[in-house]
């Protein structure tokens, strides 16, 4: 008997290449889909020299979870392109508010005025953190908006915080637990009194990036040194994200590990020996089921013999993301210079964001953009379903409001993501708790990785893998 990975995306295909690497055993990995990658999908126009991202463009080569992705990358030989600290798609972040493109501070000086869409400076913002007492949160736990409007003020709970919150899960920071994003600076802040202070009295005590080197024996990946050298912001791969995919995809074919596509899991049962995967023909006994499929879809398959665990993970919601690639044969259309820019949800507008994919990455003289609407608010704006030529149309309207580009694209590409983005409400983490308790309590030859449980980011969820597999006990 074999263990079973379900699900090809990239935390299914690195809990394969983790458990290679640990056991050196053959195992299966089970994908629904036709292709490898999930969310991870690149349009490659060669010919023109653009691509299109439907989904993440670039990774963050920072702490333990960073130097553990460009390890993998690493041994895969893919071809990296940085982007440095002092690119301008590092530089420069943008938001769209009250009307304008207003372009955010990127170093201390930028403190002292008063920028726009502030109407103070925001080292008030500091002060106000100074100056306001802690109140302790119920339960450990509070939304990431709360947090920031009682330390810094509701400005920078609107105009910094909530923007922030869109461009990394396309979520109402109201609703996000302050652990998705700010947890240090949640405990220090509990701890110490505030977030300045708590930077203050635990400076000498941060080991994150000390600890970054612990899980790589003697040495650190050398791409991860380079990037600390040469001080990478963040950085995507020649050829687009979906190479990753497919060269760990590769890899796992040459040392066993199979990848079976169009191979949807229906019902998983376990009993004393292991477990039965249902499959569209057959029944397949197994010894252990790594599972990194998202939460809802996990929660299906668990729930004829495990209700209760699936009530838990259907407790783990998600939001649909609406994804349009715009391409112009012009590189001079953009007036802006930088990542992209985000929307702030007070303004509420359907788009979330928009990016300049042309300024991070070359495009051999197009512009290329990408339009993200919906997220947290997909059904206040999409409810009577839109058909892809409204949504390019919306898309083209607010590029030309936003961005005063009023041409047709040359080429476009318009997605809609379902439930493609796992929600880190308040109490998110005892919830996750609460699912491995109940795991570990019924004695489940099951694990759990992937984006719903431990971080959304393509680090996060390779990480997740890697450390689902090192707590497996060796037979
Ligand atoms: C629009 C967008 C932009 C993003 N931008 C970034 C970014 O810039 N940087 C970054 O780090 N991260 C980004 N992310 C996050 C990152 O892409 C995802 O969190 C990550 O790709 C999730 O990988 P996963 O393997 O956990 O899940 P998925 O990609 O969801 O993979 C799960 C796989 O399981 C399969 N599956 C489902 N049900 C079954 C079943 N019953 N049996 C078998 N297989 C099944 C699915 O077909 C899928 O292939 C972005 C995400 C989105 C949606
Ligand atoms: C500037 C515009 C951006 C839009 C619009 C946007 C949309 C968007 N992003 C995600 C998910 C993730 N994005 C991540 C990183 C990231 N996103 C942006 C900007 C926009 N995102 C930037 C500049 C970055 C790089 C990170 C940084 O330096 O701040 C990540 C990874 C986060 C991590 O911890 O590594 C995720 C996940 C979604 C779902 C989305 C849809 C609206």
């Amino acid at each position: 008997m074999t263990t079973a990975v379900l699900g090809g995306g990239i935390s299914g295909l690195s809990a394969g290449y983790y458990l290679l690497r640990r056991f050196g055993k053959p195992a299966t990995i089970y994908e629904a889909s036709p292709r490898v990658g999930g969310w991870i999908r690149t349009e490659c126009h060669k010919n023109k020299g653009f691509l299109f991202e439907g989904g993440p463009r670039t990774i963050r080569p920072h702490g333990l979870a960073g130097a553990n992705t460009l390890q993998l990358v690493e041994e895969l030989k893919l071809s990296i392109k940085p982007i440095s600290r002092s690119h301008v798609a590092a530089r420069n972040r943008m938001l769209y508010a009250k009307g304008k493109v207003c372009l955010l501070p990127n170093s201390a000086l930028g403190m002292i005025g008063t920028i726009e869409p502030f109407t103070k400076p925001l080292y008030r913002a500091l002060l106000n953190d100074l100056a306001t007492k802690v109140t302790v949160a119920k339960d450990g736990d509070e939304s990431i908006y709360s947090f920031a409007e009682r330390r810094f003020g509701k400005e920078i709970a609107d105009y910094a915080i909530s923007p922030m919150i869109c461009g990394i899960c396309a979520g109402d920071a109201h609703e996000i637990s302050v652990r998705f994003l700010m947890d240090s600076l949640f405990e220090k802040e509990q701890k110490y009194g505030g977030v300045l202070k708590g930077l203050f009295y635990s400076r000498f005590q941060d080991k994150d990036e000390k600890n970054s080197i612990g899980i790589f024996a003697q040495k650190q990946p050398s791409l991860y040194t380079q990037a600390c050298r040469e001080k990478w912001a963040m950085y995507g791969l020649e050829g687009g994200l979906e190479q990753l995919p497919r060269a760990l995809r590769k890899y796992l074919a040459k040392n066993n590990i199979n990848v079976h596509l169009n191979s949807r899991c229906q019902n998983v049962s376990f009993n004393n020996d292991g477990a039965y995967l249902t499959m569209r023909h057959a029944e397949l006994p197994v010894e252990h089921v790594i599972s990194s499929l998202p939460a809802y879809q996990l929660a299906l398959i668990v729930k004829a013999q495990h209700p209760s665990l699936a009530a838990k993970l259907l407790d783990i919601p998600y939001v649909d993301v609406v994804v349009i690639n715009l391409q112009y044969n012009n590189d001079k259309m953009l007036q802006y210079s930088g990542f992209g820019l985000l929307v702030p949800p007070v303004e509420k507008l359907p788009v979330l964001g928009i990016i300049f994919d042309s300024c991070c990455f070359d495009m051999s003289g197009s512009t290329v953009l990408t339009v993200m609407m919906g997220g947290r608010w997909f059904s206040k704006w999409f409810s009577n379903q839109p058909s892809q030529n409204e949504l390019r149309e919306m898309a083209q309207r607010y590029v030309a409001k936003i961005l005063n580009i009023n041409e047709e694209p040359k080429f476009s590409r318009v997605h809609t993501l379902p439930k493609c983005i796992p929600q880190y409400t308040v109490g998110h983490k005892r919830r996750v708790e609460n699912i491995r308790k109940y795991i570990s309590n019924y004695k489940l030859p099951l694990s759990i990785c992937g984006a719903a449980f431990d971080g959304v980011g393509i680090n996060d969820v390779i990480l997740s893998a890697r450390r689902q597999i090192d707590l497996l006990p060796v037979r």
